[in-house]
């Protein structure tokens, strides 16, 4: 039985604009986790890297939380645990922290335990711990997933998943400002019901842009990627949303949506990264917003152990 492991989890876009809970993006960003176990007892995390001095050394943290419901789950006896995160995921920013730190958890500690569950399983749990299946997809399977929670003959919800990747290269540049935003707060400002002209907006879009990026057929994304559900509520969180937006358009993205939760705004393309990472930079900086940006590709692997 292995007594170290260590895992690499990919940061992860989720929505893509219309699809709100649904689609998601692994990405070419990674946080790296070392998880001992030991015979003494007690428990040591160790951070770096970001969130380091904001992400709890307790019991709350959620990588120990995940990793101890794979325990639960299999009936494992551990003494003393070490985690060491090296994490290069911005926190709360909408690049799946959060979905990054509860994969990277299960699946260190089913491996660390002799790998007695099944990727569909730990899915299952990840969705059951951040709420919804749309950032823990691609971080456990990576490419590019749909993902539901559908009530099976059973009688139980489980979550579902179809993973694939386009057959063209696409870049993703996100534009990260320099302030946080919990999903949780991002969600608050969002209505519980919505009219069915909207519904019909954002599945129209949403058959486009899942068309458009298994065809390859980008040229569609600047429409694809329109959203109605989140994005028009959540625009007051983001100052400078639509320039940033539309700086990115202009410098030759294909299209641009919201990150995840936000506030990271991400634009797709296939050429011109730099002129729209540096256009996406200026147009944030006109609202007195400081941000800098990462240029992405899709990262095809989800979470693996690296030992
Ligand atoms: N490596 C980590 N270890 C422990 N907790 C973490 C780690 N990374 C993130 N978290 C927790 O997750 C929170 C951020 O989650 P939140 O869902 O608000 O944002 P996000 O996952 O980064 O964005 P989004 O879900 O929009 O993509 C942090 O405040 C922290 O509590
Ligand atoms: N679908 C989620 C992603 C962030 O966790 C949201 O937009 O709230």
């Amino acid at each position: 039985m292995l007594n170290t492991v260590k895992v690499r989890v990919p940061g992860t876009t989720a929505n893509c604009g219309p699809g709100f809970d649904s689609v998601g993006i692994a990405c070419t960003i990674y946080n790296s986790l070392e998880l001992s176990v030991s015979e003494a007892s007690g428990l040591i995390i160790e951070v770096s890297g970001e969130g380091a001095g904001a992400i709890p050394h307790s019991e709350k943290n959620i990588v120990w939380q995940a990793a101890k419901a794979v325990f639960a789950k299999v009936g494992f006896v551990y003494g003393g645990i070490r985690i060491r995160m090296v994490n290069a995921i911005p926190l709360a920013r909408g690049l799946g922290s959060s979905a990054a730190a509860i994969v990277g958890g299960l699946v260190a500690a089913n491996a660390i335990s002799g790998n007695q569950l099944t990727r569909q399983q730990l899915f299952e749990l990840a969705t059951d711990i951040e709420g919804h299946p749309d950032n823990v997809a691609p971080a456990l399977f990576g490419g590019i997933t749909l993902s539901t929670v559908a009530t099976g003959s059973e009688g139980a919800a489980r979550a579902h998943h179809l993973r694939f990747l386009p057959p063209a290269p696409l870049s993703m540049i996100v534009a990260v400002p320099d302030f946080t935003l919990s999903t949780r707060a991002s969600r608050q400002v969002l209505p519980q019901t919505v009219s069915l002209q909207d519904a019909v907006f954002n599945i129209s879009r949403t058959a486009l842009l899942i068309g458009a990026l298994c065809k390859g057929e980008f040229q569609h994304l600047q429409y694809a990627l329109e959203d109605k559900l989140h994005q028009p509520y959540r625009q007051k969180l983001v100052p400078g949303m639509p320039e940033v937006f539309q700086a990115a358009l202009a410098n030759g993205a294909l299209g641009a949506a919201i990150s995840g939760a936000g506030p990271c705004l991400i634009a797709f393309a296939v050429s011109k990264e730099k002129a729209i990472g540096d256009a996406m930079v200026a147009a944030f900086g006109r609202h007195q917003i400081k941000a800098g940006y990462h240029v992405l590709t899709i990262d095809p692997d989800g979470a693996k152990i690296i030992n």
